[in-house]
């Protein structure tokens, strides 16, 4: 059984794609297979698992949902890519943001990722969405594919506002379009521990949030190795595995599987 995961949140600059790509390797190294699909147009994921230049690349999200709307056929594995650190990548370019406004007129257009990931899941046991920091089609296509939302939340700005909006839109998507979604949980990021400001964050999110929503017991320190690491076009583990960025998506990818159990 595949289980796929959207990690999301519509503020800019959280820690998604760096969780998408740590989260990602940390499952593979513990023995899924695994496919991270880059479902915002800016490409950093694409970027960082080292295709450094998205806008050359062919066969990308666009190009396959593009196909699914035509109802052209399509092999279901065009477009993958395979990363050194064993895992698969389906790339996104800018042709994602031209994908999204034209699909104002197309029927059902919240299912059209939903049909693709249908297909490709068979041959996974995770799926990760890394989405665009906005609520547009293309995220809820994403959230509508998937069966839980992993929130990164970083812990340096106070994020209570941000995350009821992100809620509001997974309850909507919930009624109307995915019944079965739920939350995986919110994930701490870039966290000073040295600070009081990061321990003030993490206990307001635990108490506005913790009663109804998973938050995980790991959170993701603040590390310029983790920084460094989305230049490299590799993870964390092979970038830096004894630091504490690399040990904290070690025990997120457990966490994640515990989930299961
Ligand atoms: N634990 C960390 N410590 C320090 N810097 C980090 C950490 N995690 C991520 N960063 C850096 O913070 C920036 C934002 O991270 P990232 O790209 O993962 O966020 P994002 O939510 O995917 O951004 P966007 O919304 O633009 O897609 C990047 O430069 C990244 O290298």
């Amino acid at each position: 059984m595949c289980k796929v995961i959207a990690i999301a949140n519509q503020k800019g600059g959280v820690g998604k794609t760096t969780t998408s790509v740590n989260l990602g390797i940390g499952l593979a190294r513990q023995g899924n297979k695994v496919l991270l699909i880059d479902a915002d147009p800016q490409g950093s994921l694409t970027a960082s698992l080292g295709y450094i230049e998205p806008d050359d690349i062919g066969v990308t999200l666009a190009t396959i949902m593009m196909n699914v709307i035509n109802e052209e056929e399509f092999e279901v594995t065009d477009g993958i890519l395979h990363h050194q650190e064993n895992v698969d990548l389906l790339p996104s370019n800018i042709e994602l943001s031209g994908l999204e406004v034209s699909m104002a007129n197309v029927i059902s257009r919240e299912v059209i990722m939903k049909e693709y990931i249908e297909e490709i899941k068979k041959q996974y046991d995770y799926i990760l969405i890394d989405c665009m920091p906005s609520l547009g089609m293309i995220t809820i296509n994403a959230l509508v594919s998937a069966d839980s939302v992993l929130v990164p939340v970083q812990a340096a700005y106070l994020p209570v506002k941000g995350l009821q909006q992100l809620i509001k839109t997974i309850t909507m998507v919930r009624k109307r379009l995915n019944r079965n979604l739920k939350v995986e949980g919110i994930l701490l990021t870039m966290v000073d521990f040295r600070t009081n400001f990061a321990k003030d964050i993490s206990a307001q999110v635990r108490k506005e949030y913790g009663a109804n929503i998973n938050i995980f017991d790991c959170s993701i320190p603040v590390s310029v190795k983790a920084a460094e690491t989305s230049a490299e076009g590799r993870s964390i583990f092979a970038y830096c595995p004894k630091g504490k960025v690399s040990i904290a998506y070690e025990e997120l990818s457990k966490e994640v599987q515990a989930h299961e159990n």
